[in-house]
């Protein structure tokens, strides 16, 4: 397959304004896989007029229409689930089972959305006048940027394209340079299943130029964004020019806390992939890890060995339990936090380096890697890993777990596990997080609300909450004859 892309605007391939183009890499051997286009500002503009225009002929088709369109769209995408696949993993370092997982999510957030097609109810309210009723109604809001992150590049685009195109908008998705392709290849599938041109439009350029363009310019009614806390707030910033409608899934630091009367090989199986799912590169990953001191020895002991046995290597090798960071600049913070760690005082349990072997002389290999002797005040309690590093901490009493998962400037997910409803019950309303699993590692259902508090975002999305926020309302006030 030639993975040589162009921007992807009204149902064709076209050449970026300024003729540039970038590499991606592959994670796992520093290969080139292709090229896309680097665009720019122009090719911002270019693309939301397209998107304008498309708009108002896709508004007017009914929803249950759009959304049999959007299925047709799906179907296609698992026809190419392997091609999807394979280069996922080529772009992102993912193990290709993982990959073949995201094509089958992304299907599965543009199913989800599909079905709320028929469920665009407004209101019908008395009026305090005679003669006189209030609708509200529900209308697409025009034209949604979406700007995608690294981890999950294929799922956050369904994420955001299923809603979007379901409720009635057009769409101009601007996927991360690092990531893009598998997301470029949706263009030509949604044109395939019949979904018309201008409806659904790809296009790639670094996000502090084409993306700010796209989040300033005045068509711009909607963006949602997933990515860092510096990005989000930059384009927080830029959609105020035109209040644009913002939905921002950001940064975390996800707390997992396992109390004393725990089921310990449970809580050792959800810590585990709750931290080195996709090599440590979810929004919502175990990101410091709280122990009651009185089953600190057993848990560790079995958490330890459990660690150990993660087999990091070939993404395509299906014995492989973890592949590899997905830049240089990643793999270089990394070793920063751990050489941070050490200065403040940590243990270097294990790993903290890349494995050895020929097989990792290049790409972007970096060890499951777990930091004891850890205290709350250290930087890895506080800055975002993102990657595989998990600092433990030993904790003593309920409230100072409480005070320590809640000494965060994030607040998108935490972890608990105890088979006490009253801890239960007081973390559900003591911690400070819009997303909480007990007794369960991470992993948001499509129908649930992925919510982030503090620096972790704005806004939110999936769910009946997610959807929503592809909708405006228009409030008619009607008077007749009695
Ligand atoms: N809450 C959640 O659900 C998730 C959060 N994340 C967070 O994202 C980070 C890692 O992903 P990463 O891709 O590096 O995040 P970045 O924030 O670097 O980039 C995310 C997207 O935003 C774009 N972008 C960057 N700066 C701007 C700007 N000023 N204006 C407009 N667009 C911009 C990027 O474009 P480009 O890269 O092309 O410059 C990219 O498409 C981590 O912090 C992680 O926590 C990741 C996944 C999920
Ligand atoms: O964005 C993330 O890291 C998570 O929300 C992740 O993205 C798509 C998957 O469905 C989620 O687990």
């Amino acid at each position: 397959m030639d993975l040589n892309f162009k921007q992807y605007i009204n149902g064709a391939w076209v050449e970026p304004t300024n003729g540039e183009t970038a590499n991606v890499f592959n994670p796992s051997n520093d290969e080139v896989v292709g090229t896309v286009a680097n665009g720019n500002e122009e090719d911002a503009v270019i693309a939301l007029k397209v998107a304008e225009k498309a708009q108002k002929v896709w508004a007017k088709i009914p929803a249950r229409k759009r959304a049999e369109l959007m299925y047709a769209f799906v179907a296609e995408i698992k026809a190419n689930r392997e091609e999807l696949a394979t280069v996922l993993t080529k772009e992102q370092g993912k193990l290709f089972k993982v990959a073949q997982f995201e094509v089958d999510v992304c299907c599965s957030f543009i199913e989800y959305a599909c079905e709320w097609a028929r469920r665009i109810e407004g209101d019908i309210i008395p009026s305090d006048n005679e003669n006189e009723q209030i609708w509200i109604q529900k209308i697409p809001r025009g034209v949604v940027v979406a700007i995608t992150a690294w981890n999950f590049p294929l799922a956050l685009a369904g994420r955001k394209i299923g809603p979007a195109l379901v409720a009635g908008n057009s769409i101009v998705v601007k996927p991360t340079t690092e990531t893009p392709m598998s997301t470029l290849m949706l263009g030509e599938l949604a044109k395939k299943a019949g979904i018309p041109d201008g409806v659904l439009n790809i296009i790639t350029g670094p996000g502090r130029t084409m993306g700010t363009a796209l989040c300033k310019h005045e068509i711009t009614k909607m963006v949602s964004m997933t990515g860092s806390t510096p990005a989000g707030q930059a384009i927080f910033k830029a959609a105020s020019e035109n209040l644009a409608h913002v939905q921002l899934e950001l940064g975390g630091k996800a707390p997992f806390i396992a109390f004393e009367d725990c089921d310990i090989d449970a809580t050792v199986a959800g810590a585990l992939h709750s931290r080195f799912d996709n090599c440590g590169q979810v929004c919502t990953c175990n990101e410091r890890m709280y122990v009651h001191e009185d089953i600190y020895e057993e848990f560790m002991k079995k958490f330890m060995a459990k660690v150990k046995e993660i087999k990091v290597g070939d993404p395509f090798d299906a014995t492989s339990d973890m592949g590899a960071k997905v830049n240089k600049s990643e793999l270089k913070h990394m070793h920063e936090l751990v050489e941070i760690s050490l200065k403040e005082g940590a243990t270097l349990a294990y790993g903290g380096k890349a494995p050895e072997g020929a097989a990792f002389e290049k790409g972007n290999w970096f060890m499951p890697t777990i930091l004891t002797d850890v205290k709350q005040n250290m930087t890895i309690v506080h800055e975002e890993a993102f990657g595989p590093i998990l600092p433990v901490i030993k904790f003593s009493s309920f409230d100072q777990v409480i005070e320590y998962a809640n000494d965060c400037e994030f607040g998108l997910a935490a972890m608990i596990y105890t088979n006490d409803m009253n801890k239960i019950m007081s973390c559900n309303s003591q911690l400070d997080f819009g997303e909480i699993y007990v007794n369960r590692g991470h992993g948001e259902l499509h129908q649930g609300f992925h919510n982030g508090y503090k620096k972790s975002g704005t806004g939110g999305e999936d769910g009946k909450y997610g959807f929503e926020q592809y909708l405006e309302k228009k409030t008619f006030y009607v008077r007749f004859k009695g």
